[in-house]
């Protein structure tokens, strides 16, 4: 089987973005790995299907596999490549465009000039949309670690994310403690671990270890989540720019019940044809 793909990034976090639409897809978890691997195949960090809708009223699919083959809810940087991608594909004329995931539906504008605006959808903070085992909701969790307590924030974009605050990013652990943290018993579908350093009110620097993935260099969902719980903790405003390692996106939230708006640039690396 030959497979058209585009090779895409969002500030560094890669994808490979395959059309689904026009193309018969079926790829298996050991398939995925084997196109991540970065020596072996193509390399990405998520591998990004584009697909029809299964209902009226919405105009596709979105779905994603982290680079270990697993199937996730959401990715953020992803859903700004997609909407350039179906553009310049020819897939759509639409800039706004309604978008099923694995969680809902979100809605990715393509704005030109290689930027895209996304409404990523309200985030969830109970335990149990995560899922995160707890006895009752909080604004922050002590998580107990190999090298003793953390103090965590929760949030589902869809895909569940765990935010803690550190001085700095440069020095912050993230090798040593995303792992750990990823894969924590209290986290039963894993989890993407977000290191954050407050700024100021309106701009923040965040890394994250990725579930599937490791760390990246950008996370979009993991941006939403980090602002959400700086808001939510009463450390943010509403609009925040996120400084990752591979760029800046802006994330704007109103509160409690309101949609997470991300804005952030989207990028074709090149174009490709792989025979499987
Ligand atoms: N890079 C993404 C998130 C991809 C999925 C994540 N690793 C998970 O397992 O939930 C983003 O930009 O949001």
């Amino acid at each position: 089987m030959k497979l058209k793909f585009s090779k895409m990034h969002g500030l560094g976090n890669d994808f490979m973005v395959i059309d689904g639409v026009r193309q018969a897809v079926s790829l298996a978890p050991e398939q995925i790995r084997l196109l991540g691997n970065r020596q072996l195949g193509i390399g990405f960090d998520q591998l990004l299907l584009v697909e029809p809708a299964r209902e009226p009223g919405h105009d596709f699919r979105y779905r994603i596999f982290n680079n270990d083959g697993g199937e996730v809810e959401q990715c953020g940087n992803g859903a700004r490549c997609f909407a350039k991608f179906v553009r310049d594909q020819g897939l759509t004329g639409k800039s706004r465009i309604e978008v099923e995931t694995a969680r809902g539906v979100i809605s990715p504008e393509y704005l030109g000039d290689g930027l895209a605006r996304v409404d990523m959808g309200v985030p969830r903070f109970k335990p149990a949309d995560l899922p995160f085992l707890a006895d009752a909701e909080a604004l922050t969790y002590a998580l107990p670690l190999s090298g003793g307590d953390c103090e965590i924030g929760i949030a589902s974009m869809g895909n569940p994310h765990a935010v803690q605050l550190v001085d700095d990013v440069d020095t912050a652990p993230v090798a040593e403690v995303g792992p750990e943290i990823e894969s924590h018993p209290s986290f039963p579908q894993r989890v993407n671990a977000g290191f954050m350093q407050i700024v100021n009110r309106g701009e923040i620097r965040l890394r994250v270890y990725e579930r599937g993935a490791g760390e990246t260099l950008a996370c979009g969902t993991g941006a939403c989540a980090a602002v959400v719980c700086g808001i939510r903790q009463g450390l943010l405003d509403a609009r925040v720019t996120v400084h990752a390692r591979g760029g800046d996106i802006v994330i704007e939230w109103a509160g409690e019940g309101s949609p997470v708006i991300m804005t952030g640039p989207a990028v074709t690396v090149f174009q490709g044809e792989i025979e499987l």
